[in-house]
This record gives C-alpha cells, sequence and structure tokens, in this order.
C-alpha cells in the first residue's frame, strides 16, 4: 500500500485485488486438477430504470489482455435490459476466475455512472448537463467517473483529470466570491483575468439573495449566472429562478443565462427543465447506484450448464429489423434482418476490437433522441 488507500494498477493486474474465496478454491482446483472449459456471462437480473448504459469494457478489456480467454461484449455505450447479456467471456475456469471482481468492479460502477448520466441527460431535453460529481467519489476513479459521465452524455466534465477529449466546464467556487471584499469584486476580477476562453458565469448566491447578486454579476460582465441554492431552498427554487429570470430581463440582461447546480436530482432536472439554462450535477451521476452484474457459467464442456436462476447455454442478443430486442441462444438462427450485439473483442489474450469513448457516446445520444422522439 502507498501513501493513499489506493490499490494499484500492478496488483488489479495481477489478480490481487479479488475476493479471498476465489484464491482458496483455486488451490483446492489446482490439488484436484480440475480446470473446465467454461463460458460465463455478465447479466444484470434487475435495474434502477427499464434500461441501462454499459460502460467499463475498455478497462475490463486491458485486464484480461494476454490471458487464453475469448471475450465477446456489447460495444460501450449500449443500452441494455435486465436479463440480458453484455459480456461473455470464455476460456479454463482457472485461468481467469481470480479476476471476476475486478470485472465486475470496472463494469458495475461505471455502468452505474453512465447509466444515471444517460438517464439525465434524457431528462434536460436540450439543457446542457454538466458532470460535476468528482469530488464525491475517491479521487483515484475521477478519470473513470468522468468518462463514464461523458459516456452516458454530459456535456463537460470539470475534473482536470478527465481522459483526454472530454471537454472541461467549471465556473467558480464560494471560497473565490469570498476572498473577495464584496461579490462584485471577485466577479469584476473574474471577467478580467479570466482566459478568453472561460465563460463568464457568475455564481450568485453567497451573500444575498439570488435575484440582488445576479442583477449585479449581469452589470459585472455575466454572461450566465450560477444558482447553487437548490438543495437549501426547500421547495421554492422554482419561484427563485423565475425572480432571477424576470429581474435580469427587466433590467437588460435577457441574455444572461442561469446555471443550475447544488444537490440537483433527477427530478429535480425534469422539474427546472423550463425555467434553468445549464445544470451542474453532482452526486445524481457520480454517485449513481451501482448495476448489480454478475458473473456466471452458463456452458462447462460446451454443456449448457447453470446455477438456480439462471438461463444455462450461450446467448446471443439481437436488435431485431423491427426496432425490438431479442435474446436468443447462440446457436438459433439470427432472426431475420437482426444485428448481433455481442462481438469478438479479445481472442486468446489478443485485442481484436477496443472501444472507443467518442464512440460509445454516440451510440448513447443517438439511442437517447430516439427514445425522447418516442416520448
Ligand atoms: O451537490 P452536487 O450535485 O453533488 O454537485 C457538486 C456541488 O459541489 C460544488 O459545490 P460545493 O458546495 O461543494 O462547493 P462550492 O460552493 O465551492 O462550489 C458544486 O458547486 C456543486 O454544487
Amino acid at each position: 500500500m502507498g501513501r493513499f488507500q489506493i490499490v494499484g494498477e500492478d496488483a488489479i493486474r495481477s489478480g490481487k485485488c479479488t475476493d479471498i474465496y476465489f484464491e482458496r478454491v483455486a488451490g483446492v482446483l489446482e490439488a484436484d486438477d480440475v480446470n473446465p472449459h467454461v463460458t460465463m456471462e455478465v447479466t444484470a437480473a434487475a435495474l434502477p430504470d427499464p434500461w441501462g448504459v454499459f460502460c467499463g469494457l475498455d478497462d475490463v478489456i486491458r485486464l484480461l489482455e494476454g490471458l487464453p480467454v475469448d471475450v465477446d461484449a456489447m460495444p460501450e455505450g449500449s443500452v441494455f435490459s435486465r436479463n440480458e447479456p453484455v459480456l461473455r467471456i470464455s476460456g479454463r475456469y482457472r485461468d481467469f476466475a481470480v479476476y471476476e471482481t475486478a470485472i465486475l468492479g470496472f463494469l458495475c460502477h461505471a455502468s452505474g455512472v453512465a447509466s444515471a448520466a444517460a438517464h439525465i441527460r434524457l431528462a434536460a431535453r436540450d439543457r446542457p448537463v454538466f458532470s460535476f460529481g468528482s469530488r464525491r467519489q475517491h479521487p483515484a476513479i475521477a478519470a473513470m467517473i468522468e468518462r463514464a459521465a461523458w459516456i452516458g452524455g454530459v456535456d463537460a466534465a470539470s475534473n482536470t483529470c478527465a481522459p483526454e477529449g472530454i471537454p472541461l466546464a467549471g465556473t467558480m467556487p464560494h471560497a473565490f466570491v469570498m476572498c473577495y471584499p464584496q461579490p462584485e469584486d471577485a466577479w469584476r476580477a473574474f471577467a478580467r483575468e479570466a482566459g478568453p476562453e472561460v465563460p463568464r458565469i457568475m455564481l450568485c448566491d453567497t451573500l444575498s439573495d439570488e435575484k440582488v447578486e445576479a442583477v449585479r454579476a449581469a452589470e459585472c460582465g455575466a454572461t450566465a449566472v450560477r444558482l447553487d441554492t437548490p438543495r437549501s431552498r426547500r421547495g421554492d427554487m422554482r419561484a427563485i429562478i423565475e425572480e432571477v429570470r424576470w429581474e435580469l430581463d427587466v433590467h437588460g440582461y435577457s441574455d444572461v443565462k442561469i446555471f443550475l447546480s447544488g444537490g440537483l436530482s433527477r427530478e429535480d432536472v425534469v422539474a427546472y427543465r423550463d425555467v434553468a439554462d445549464a445544470f451542474g450535477i453532482g452526486g445524481a451521476i457520480a454517485n449513481a447506484p451501482v448495476i448489480d452484474f454478475s458473473l456466471d457459467i452458463v456452458e462447462i464442456e460446451g454443456r449448457p450448464y447453470a446455477k438456480r436462476g439462471k438461463r444455462s447455454g450461450v446467448k446471443q442478443v439481437y436488435a431485431t429489423a423491427g426496432g425490438g430486442r431479442v435474446t436468443l441462444p447462440l446457436t438459433a438462427p439470427a432472426p431475420e434482418g437482426a444485428t448481433a450485439l455481442l462481438s469478438p473483442h479479445v481472442r486468446q489474450g489478443a485485442i481484436v476490437a477496443r472501444p472507443n469513448m467518442d464512440d460509445a457516446r454516440e451510440r448513447v445520444l443517438s439511442r437517447l433522441s430516439g427514445l425522447a422522439r418516442e416520448g
């Protein structure tokens, strides 16, 4: 262990970050010379919503690279439903059993964040959504959080360790405003000194009423005002936003946008999307419930075999020509005009297809626009 309570990449990669029961049974299997060829599938038996967004595959592939296994999976950014296999691994059990903990950890967490981001992206309609929640999670996983949020459809992320290519967004902390004698001094300084690429979004709730500060910030050069108070206004927030909008308009600042943040939930986004112009979302994305994926044997030595509650046999998920989805045994003929969703990613340890973050995001956004059209 180093300076922080963090498990290093080497420990994860070598299978040392695992549940102890895998190590205990590995010794038993080895002593008995038992090592069957198995296929295991990743499925979620229940979801917090009717659909989720599959994410975390990139890390799983990097983890399994070099092992004598085959991996087939849906592409990252695929929308999936309960009981649909999103990934399958084939190989000799002892060769990869110890990685189950890390495989599920990668997928459960990233898919939970991506799913929450996608549901909020859908709820926000045309309003921009920014990921502000890396401070709600361990800093060691900030890149994962921001990548999953980006794939889920947010428009930008706040953490400077977000993977390259994700646009960064941020305004100013309350502490910055409080470093100056008055908020106006802080806003003027920001308007004067921040780089030309930085939007002049002024935080307007530090000392006075939001509508008073909003008009003053507009006078100091704000292009948008950030209201970070929904959490503390206990049900009056909509009236406050409308009042701020009114005051900005009557004072000649109808082009100044209203940016909302602070403890926002998906329900808040629905409630305020007609009066707020953009949303900064922290915990509702970063602290999303994980997807409860499990990794189960469905075939041993070519024979369908599964524990109670799981369907035996290797499966394929098809997107049908009519826009539906069906899960069938891999041995069954594909429905006419259907597209198979699980495709090869690793063959005997060699990566044959690598996820692309932006393609994954496009996949989500395209599905969300379909869902939005369906209403
Ligand atoms: O509330 P969440 O949705 O989880 O989003 C993260 C919050 O963190 C920041 O506020 P914070 O009060 O921590 O700091 P600040 O006042 O300096 O911005 C940011 O302004 C959001 O309000």
